[in-house]
């Protein structure tokens, strides 16, 4: 078993009740384990900002699949819950993306790990943050204490992704 992180993103339609579907398919997968679910955050729009405000949040899983299997059910549950892709960085009613996976190093065109961009996105890092084990150093903590959580638009939404 492989420990992994995923983020997930919601901006349209019922946010809340994406995050939540979003979990329960991840939970009904077979060969994944749900280790860690992160508060949710709402955040400011990053990259394309005319849209609006997203609901962010983070898991952390054990999975029996490998990288490049884990991110096709990743894609495959999004699709399945109607996600359409036009303007890049734009909006979307759910957006799974895999962070890490072990220590896994890979860049391909179809996966890159660690995720190329998280280490600039606040809204990624905070939750991340929130579910990394106590006992390893997180990565990505220079990146994370050089950003002004205030500018960069993230708040506590919720107290769990799967609260009531
Ligand atoms: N670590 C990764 N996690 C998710 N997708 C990845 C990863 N590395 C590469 N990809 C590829 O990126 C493609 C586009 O992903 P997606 O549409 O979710 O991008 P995005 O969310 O708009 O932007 P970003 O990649 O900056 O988060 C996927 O089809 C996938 O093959
Ligand atoms: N706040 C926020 N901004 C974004 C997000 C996101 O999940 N949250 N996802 C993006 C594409 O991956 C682009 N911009």
């Amino acid at each position: 078993m492989q420990d992994a992180y995923v983020a997930l993103g919601a901006n349209l339609g019922d946010r809340e009740a994406s995050l939540k579907e979003a979990i329960r398919r991840l939970r009904a997968e077979p060969h994944l384990e749900l280790l860690r679910l992160s508060p949710v955050y709402e955040t400011a729009p990053v990259g394309y900002t005319d849209q609006p405000s997203f609901l962010n949040m983070t898991i952390g899983l054990l999975t029996s699949l490998g990288p490049v299997d884990l991110l096709r059910r990743l894609l495959a549950i999004e699709r399945d819950m109607g996600r359409v892709r036009d303007i890049r960085w734009g909006p979307r009613n759910i957006d799974l993306d895999l962070l890490a996976y072990g220590k896994v190093e890979m860049d391909t065109p179809e996966l890159t790990l660690p995720h190329p961009r998280m280490g600039e996105r606040a809204f990624v890092l905070v939750p991340l943050k929130d579910i990394w084990p106590k006992e390893v150093p997180f990565p990505w903590e220079k990146q994370l204490s050089a950003m002004s959580l205030r500018e960069e638009g993230i708040a506590r939404f919720a107290a769990r992704g799967d609260s009531e």
